[in-house]
């Protein structure tokens, strides 16, 4: 994994720490490695300022070479840890992921005439990092577990642990103290210069903590570091309560327990791309929603009349709070965010909604979620079948339905907008796993419901191609907006489907 640089605040290595012993390493993986490439310089423990060229820019796809072509040091991973760390699987042309050949071909075979891919920038893109900690007090290890292992690689020389003389966490005796470190940046600040904000960026350091609490035998240590994790809480210990981002146009706060983007570039560059397909003054529902930073960003961009945020993990909703309390006031659009499973009765989410946005994780859409997104996007046409169906889901009793159904969170005090006439037109579909994603999408047009019209990739983690991995993960996530079909009593001339493609994960 490239190193998550700008890890500032950890202190400098002592003389004594790095003379200490190497550690026994496992062998290396086979990787995709260049062929003999002129030795690239190691990384420094604290990383460049950029010199990658234009980062979000969005470009159509080049000719995709093989990796015959001799490295270029712009496109190039130059880690250190290459070898050891499970993270990346590809040290050259960072800029053309292993999937993205298959992902275009896909596309252009459904017609999608216009697919681009966004490249971004290829070093000094992570925003967010956790970490497992393990080994000892005298000889941590902080990196990722090595494939289908909990052994952890180390990629870092580790520097604040030992001089703490913290425990790391002991998987089979469960005993220790640090579990994981999570890292997150914060690039937004223009009070310095764009090319410097990485680098100088504020970090949320989260602890995963072995312990009950934090009145704890090393409770003491804790006082000199940062948020910590107990169980499902976290507590605040020192420097500033949150973490700020800017996405899609707003200000976000991300809690160390709520979903984060890792790839800040990317993700707004697919957030822009992504406005482009809401029309204005929508109503939006955001399934798989986090702390709602699509749906806010669209609430205050798109003169959206409601987006509905539906979203299972209920720690998410105090950075919805939030960020929403910072929404310029009299936006005109009736904001609400639910925790539920978007999975029990989808029908109920996808009522009154133009445009319904979906960000799954990797497994993709729920079968039940496609059901509804087909019997949806077919009710005009075959009106009297869907709504028959469709009615039986206004008469529900059961109370743990109708408590979901009640907005945890509703900014505006304007009565909820949304007819039941409305049904979603257009469907974005943002994507971190390929395989799922083209399963989905097949289904979903399958039954002619809908169509797939436009189609966008961006690559969300250079280096990285997790596709073989045992778990399914991917290096290519897409983002696929669709519209229904055109009802012909309606003479609708609205596309069918669009979609985007990014690569993340
Ligand atoms: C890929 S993340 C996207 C989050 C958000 N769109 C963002 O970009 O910040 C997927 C989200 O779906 C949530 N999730 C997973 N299963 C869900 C379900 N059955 N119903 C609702 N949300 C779910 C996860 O907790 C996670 O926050």
């Amino acid at each position: 994994m490239p190193p998550p640089a700008g890890l500032l605040p950890w202190p400098a290595p002592s003389a004594a720490r790095l003379a200490a012993p190497t550690r026994t390493r496992p062998p290396p993986r086979t990787r995709v490695r260049p062929p003999p490439p002129p030795a690239p310089p190691p990384l420094p423990l604290r990383l460049e300022p950029v010199v990658a060229p234009s980062t979000t820019a969005t470009a159509t796809l080049p000719p995709i070479a093989t990796s015959t072509l001799s490295p270029s040091t712009s496109t190039c991973l130059e880690c250190v840890h290459f070898n050891s760390c499970s993270g990346c699987t590809h040290e050259v042309d960072l800029d053309k992921p292993p999937v993205l050949q298959e992902v275009e071909n896909f596309f252009k075979g459904h017609g999608v005439g216009d697919f681009t891919f966004s490249r971004g920038r290829l070093r000094e893109w992570r925003c967010r990092a956790k970490l497992a900690i393990r080994g000892t007090p005298e000889n941590p290890l902080i990196g990722l577990y090595q494939e289908g292992t909990h052994a952890v690689a180390d990629i870092a020389e580790c520097r604040a642990i030992s001089e703490l003389n913290i425990e790391p966490f002991d998987e089979d005796a469960s005993t220790g103290e640090l579990r994981y470190v999570q890292m997150a940046v914060t690039t937004y600040n223009t009070s310095i210069p764009v090319a410097k904000r990485y680098e100088q960026g504020k970090v949320q350091v989260s602890l995963v903590w072995n312990s009950r609490d934090e009145r704890s035998k090393n409770a003491e240590k804790l006082s000199l570091l940062s948020e910590i994790i107990f169980g499902h809480k976290w507590r605040h210990l020192i420097g500033e309560k949150d973490l700020w981002e800017r996405y899609g146009g707003v200000d976000i706060s991300l809690d160390p327990y709520s979903f984060g983007q890792a790839n800040t570039l990317s993700f707004n560059a697919l957030l822009h791309t992504l406005h482009k397909y809401v029309p204005r003054g929508s109503t939006v529902v955001d399934l798989y929603s986090g702390a709602g930073v699509i749906g806010l960003s669209l609430a205050a961009s798109k003169k959206c009349r409601s987006v509905k945020c539906v979203e299972i993990n209920k720690l998410s909703k105090m950075s919805f709070e939030k960020s929403a309390s910072r929404l310029p006031p009299n936006l005109g659009c009736t904001i609400t965010w639910h925790n539920t499973d978007a999975s029990v009765e989808p029908v109920h989410w996808l009522e009154g909604s133009s445009v319904v946005i979906v960000d799954p994780p990797r497994k993709g859409l729920h079968p039940s979620v496609i059901c509804a997104l087909q019997k949806v996007a077919l009710s005009e046409r075959k009106a009297y079948k869907a709504k028959s169906s469709l009615t039986k889901v206004k008469d529900e009793k059961r109370p743990w339905i109708l408590r979901a159904r009640e907005a945890a969170v509703q900014v505006d005090s304007t009565p909820l907008e949304g007819s039941s006439e409305t049904w979603p037109e257009t469907l974005i579909y943002i994507s971190c796993g390929w395989d799922s994603f083209k399963k989905d999408c097949k289904s979903l047009m399958s039954s002619k419901a809908w169509h797939l019209q436009n189609a966008h990739a961006f690559n969300f983690f250079p280096g990285t191609d997790r596709r073989h991995m045992p778990g399914g993960a991917q290096d290519v996530h897409s983002l696929c907006v669709n519209k229904r079909h055109a009802s012909e009593a309606l003479k609708m001339d609205t596309p069918i489907g669009v979609a985007h493609s990014d690569t993340r994960y």
